[in-house]
């Protein structure tokens, strides 16, 4: 009897380097492919229509990949583990094959379909693959997990490396019509409202153009002197198709090994090869702050950091509002958050700037400004949020200490000196010359421009009221 397999696509929407489906096509002469969608309906605290439009395009475009190999994506919705077993009944499948996840939800939903197999007698494989290295395989050399990036870094470089596999040619014979596929998803169908914001293009293809203009127009090889800049594209904008395993960790890597080198194969000049280092240490962030999430799973409720648990938020929901609409009257945090409302993404300095403006100079609760993210952005990733917002806050794990207190004036006046990243984002100021948007307004009370807010804290006033309540905490826990 020919052998039927199920891989059952998660974070890992793609055909090229896929470590579970690879191992899949190997061992089967049927693979049906599924994809589970979630069964909430019109609110979920950290997810909104901006990621959910571009999983269903990705959605789209794998089902399209996979029927021009012959084989048909099967969807399916409701709990991922009642819903392989029906599959698994109905195809008479031998075994399961996934790709691993690493946050807590992931992790759970694993272990039950493995229990799930094992109570059906068949087969379950699981693979590493959105990762270069699991979070059990950097440890410390007492075999315990870092807490600190820098060591942990250099332990993630000097393992070696897994090479890509390549495209599978055939999935074997697509399910017979008496397997049943629900539509492809729409937004109506979590009932969300339609995405207004302009998000990238989804799918397989869409990415490696990503991946190739990155490399090819030399953004890459500059990485290390412009990647703070907001303004035009200084960075690979690659984190939505590593979300989403539209492209594979494993085949960046590579590609960045070989633009080490030129065309006729001479070494690329000294800041270049630099450039290409300080990307792949990026990279070891998304995986050290799964890592966190992996041994350390309570940062979801509380501080990394045992100093801070407990700290108080005192900031207002006026104030939160204020922030989340773009309308501080800071014209850096302004545009960062009307980048995100607009895009669905945010420059990774302002993301900075952004988190360290709502808690340290408006005193909101982080989780606040970590849910509104994961609402709206397209990359949203629970271990790389967390991470982003705990670092912000001066809670995580490696975490600014809380009295580095980023001055957003002087952010502002370093990393868009001519105001035009600003000035795209916020338009109401883009007569008002330079140097005057990295200032507080030099008379006060009077706007920077017509309908644009006066700020509205003063950053000084606001960094010692943020000082003295982490230090009367620390004083209080001693
Ligand atoms: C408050 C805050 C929230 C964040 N939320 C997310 C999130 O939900 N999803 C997400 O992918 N990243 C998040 N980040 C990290 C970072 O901002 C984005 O990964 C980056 O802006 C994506 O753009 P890029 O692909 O052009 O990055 P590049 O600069 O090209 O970096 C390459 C890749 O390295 C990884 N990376 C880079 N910086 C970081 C970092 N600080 N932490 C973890 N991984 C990193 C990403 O996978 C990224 O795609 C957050 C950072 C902060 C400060």
């Amino acid at each position: 009897m020919p052998r039927t397999v199920i891989h059952w696509f998660r974070r890992d929407l793609r055909l090229t380097d896929n470590t579970a489906l690879h191992h899949a096509t190997q061992a089967a002469e049927q693979v049906v492919p599924v994809y589970i969608l979630s069964d909430w309906k019109q609110r979920h605290g950290w997810t909104g229509p901006n990621r959910q439009q571009f999983l269903c395009g990705n959605l789209e475009s794998l089902a399209k990949n996979l029927e021009a190999l012959g084989s048909r994506l099967i969807i399916r919705c409701g709990r991922a583990d009642a819903e392989l077993e029906r599959l698994i009944r109905e195809t008479q499948a031998q075994a399961v094959y996934f790709n691993r996840d690493y946050d807590p939800y992931g992790r759970a939903m694993e272990k039950r379909v493995q229990e799930l197999c094992t109570r059906l007698g068949i087969e379950c494989h699981s693979y590493q693959d959105s990762v270069l290295h699991e979070p059990d395989a950097v440890l410390t050399g007492a075999g315990l997990p870092y807490r600190v990036y820098t060591p942990y870094s250099k332990n993630w470089l000097s393992l070696p490396k897994t090479a890509p596999h390549g495209r599978p040619r055939t999935l074997g014979p697509a399910a017979p019509a008496t397997v049943t596929s629900l539509p492809l998803p729409t937004l109506e169908h979590w009932q969300l409202p339609p995405c207004t914001a302009q998000i990238p293009a989804p799918g397989e293809r869409a990415a490696r153009e990503r991946l190739k203009h990155f490399i090819s127009s030399g953004i890459l090889h500059r990485y290390g002197q412009e990647r703070n800049l907001p303004a035009g594209q200084t960075t690979s904008m690659l984190s939505p198709d590593l979300r989403y395993g539209l492209l594979s960790i494993r085949e960046i890597y590579q590609r960045c090994q070989e633009a080490l080198v030129d065309e006729s194969g001479k070494p690329q000049p000294a800041a270049a090869q630099a450039s290409i280092q300080t990307y792949i240490k990026e990279l070891a962030w998304r995986e050290f702050y799964m890592a966190i999430l992996w041994h350390f799973p309570q940062v979801f409720e509380q501080e990394f950091s045992p100093d801070w648990v407990g700290l108080p938020w005192p900031g207002t929901d006026a104030d939160f509002q204020r922030w989340a609409t773009g309308s501080t009257g800071f014209p850096i945090v302004d545009a960062g958050m009307r980048q995100l409302l607009k895009t669905g993404l945010m420059h990774n300095r302002l993301r900075m700037i952004t988190a360290m403006f709502l808690t340290k100079d408006l005193h909101c609760d982080w989780r606040l400004g970590e849910a509104f993210f994961m609402q709206h952005l397209v990359d949203g990733e629970n271990a790389s949020n967390n991470g982003g917002w705990q670092w912000s806050a001066g809670t995580g794990a490696d975490a600014a200490p809380y009295f580095r207190i980023q001055n957003p004036w002087l952010q502002s006046a370093r990393f868009d000196p001519e105001g035009v990243y600003i000035k795209q984002w916020v338009p109401e100021l883009k007569d008002v010359p330079a140097p005057l948007l990295h200032e507080p307004p030099s008379r006060p009370g009077l706007p920077l421009a017509k309908g644009y807010p006066i700020p509205m804290v003063d950053h000084h006033t606001e960094r010692d009221r943020c000082l003295a309540i982490f230090a009367k905490h620390k004083e209080e826990r001693v």
